[in-house]
């Protein structure tokens, strides 16, 4: 590293990327980075054209037909673009029209139909939004999730839920007081098992109970009409049901910027724009073809010398704070599925890809750190850390007999829980155990979307130096035709 490099690429937001433990002597080294200049460049000039056309060698649709990839648009909320003023204004008059008259969302999906959302919902909401009183809320509804697994257990506690809140409407108020739910079915495909089976268990009961609880149906699917229709259009069609888009050209993966995301948002009152702008800024971060000023540029090509130089193919991503850790969860699909793949784009069996783990600061301190610390040497723990907490408790001196607690009391949660993280980022360095820092100034919209963002096309450069094509995934079709046998099979024995 000269002089002038930094080894914390700030933007500036604020937002800073701290690759101090994973950059320099005994990490990955300059000259690593200098060998791969040509492929960096070659990656850097792949992604300036996927922005500019949607353009991407060798991906290829599920069905084998050329695909354009679009989510470098998104931030954009331009006329003509997959996000226009209008479908915005969309997005909000739907959030507007819950407001103080619809009790409760359930909001069906999975994959990246699902993770962005819960993401988004985590960080406005956290834990408590659904006991929070309405004024609380600003009208907002309490919002579920649903159809991220086929549990029988969590779907009937769900229905059960409903209706007792329902009953417990009716016993309060007048005859106006009927409990209206909005059921909000996510899917592109249009038929994923998980979330339509979920959807068709909560949807017959919940209809049901009428007129104790009164149910709407909205869509959120492939926007394609006539012979490409998904299973999900067709019935929205044909039972009226508004519809929101999952635009071509946007994996899930990469639909929290979409009206798949966006629409979980506008439910909640999360700051739609603000989220856009902070993908927008990173987007235009992410324009410059020197390494060191390019933050999607930069992790890639730090992790993927990491991983194929220095056998650290596991990823821990590792946020500070529990709301946080759905992040990890939407991340872990994003790299698993858009970088483990068998074949390289040329057709070589490569069986590439860097393994996601999820963990949580400090909870995980008590759990994984054992193994990060002590293990194989074949991880890169990647934290994210709030610089500062809106509403940071002061640990009291409550207990002022006791030493060790007195210790610690004056400083703030925030501070002790930045305490934590770094000293668990020295311990690991101390002993040549990679990691790094994603820095947000704070946790809002904005930073939140320079985040997610900049993970997404971060992707998007390891699949060029990889050489395999990130915008597919292939390898889940195995057994889901497996799966379908058997549920023919099943079927057959009714
Ligand atoms: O939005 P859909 O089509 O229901 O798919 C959900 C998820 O399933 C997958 O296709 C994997 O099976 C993911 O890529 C996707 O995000």
């Amino acid at each position: 590293m000269t002089k002038d490099q930094q080894a914390c690429l700030k933007l500036p937001s604020g937002f800073c990327f701290d690759y101090a433990n994973l950059y320099g002597e005994g990490k990955v080294t300059a000259g690593d980075v200098t060998a791969l200049a040509a492929r960096i460049a070659a990656a850097h000039a792949a992604v300036e054209h996927l922005r500019r056309t949607g353009q991407v060698r060798g991906h290829l649709s599920k069905d084998g037909l050329p695909e354009k990839v679009l989510f470098p648009q998104l931030p954009y909320i331009e006329e003509g673009n997959l996000n226009s003023p209008a479908s915005i204004a969309r997005l909000k008059a739907f959030g507007q029209s819950l407001r103080y008259k619809v009790d409760a969302v359930v909001s069906f999906g999975i994959g990246g139909s699902y993770l962005g959302n819960k993401v988004l919902f985590d960080v406005h909401c956290g834990e408590f939004w659904n006991y929070k009183p309405v004024e609380a809320r600003s009208g907002y509804p309490k919002l579920h999730f649903s159809g991220n697994n086929i549990d029988p257990r969590r779907t009937q506690e769900l229905i059960e839920h409903l209706v007792a809140e329902a009953k417990a409407k009716t016993a309060q108020g007048g005859s106006n007081d009927k409990y209206k739910v909005t059921l909000i079915v996510i899917s592109k495909s249009g038929s994923t098992i998980d979330t339509m089976a979920t959807f068709m268990v909560v949807y017959e009961a919940l209809q049901r109970q009428a007129p104790l609880i009164a149910v709407d149906v909205v869509a959120v699917t492939d926007p394609a009409e006539g012979a490409g229709e998904t299973l999900l259009h067709r019935l929205a069609r044909q039972h009226g049901w508004p519809m929101f888009s999952v635009p071509d050209g946007v994996g899930g993966r990469f639909s929290v910027f979409s009206e798949v995301g966006l629409v979980t948002a506008a439910c909640i009152g999360f700051d739609i724009d603000a989220f856009l702008a902070g993908a927008r800024a990173m987007d235009e971060a992410c324009q410059s073809g020197d390494i060191w000023r390019n933050p999607a540029m930069l992790n890639a090509v730090l992790k993927f010398i990491a991983a194929e130089k220095y056998g650290r193919d596991i990823e821990v991503f590792m946020p500070y704070g529990d709301y946080l850790k759905s992040v990890a969860e939407w991340y872990v699909q994003l790299l698993a599925e858009s970088l483990g793949k068998r074949y390289d784009r040329d057709g070589r069996e490569v069986f590439y890809g860097r393994t996601p783990i999820v963990a949580v600061g400090t909870t995980d301190m008590h759990a994984q750190t054992q193994q990060h610390q002590d293990g194989k040497k074949d991880k890169v723990v990647q934290f994210v850390k709030i610089a500062d907490w809106e509403g940071d408790p002061i640990i009291p001196d409550a207990f002022p007999g006791e030493d060790k607690l007195s210790a610690i009391a004056g400083i703030t949660m925030g501070q002790a829980l930045e305490a934590a993280r770094s000293a668990n980022a020295e311990a690991l360095a101390s002993d040549g155990r990679f990691n790094a820092t994603f820095v947000l100034p704070r946790l809002n919209a904005f930073h939140l979307g320079e985040l997610l963002y900049l993970l997404a096309l971060s992707v998007a450069y390891e699949g060029e130096l990889a050489n395999v094509d990130a915008f597919d995934q292939p390898g889940v079709e195995a057994y889901k035709r497996i799966m379908g046998t058997k549920l023919v099979a099943l079927k057959k024995q009714i």
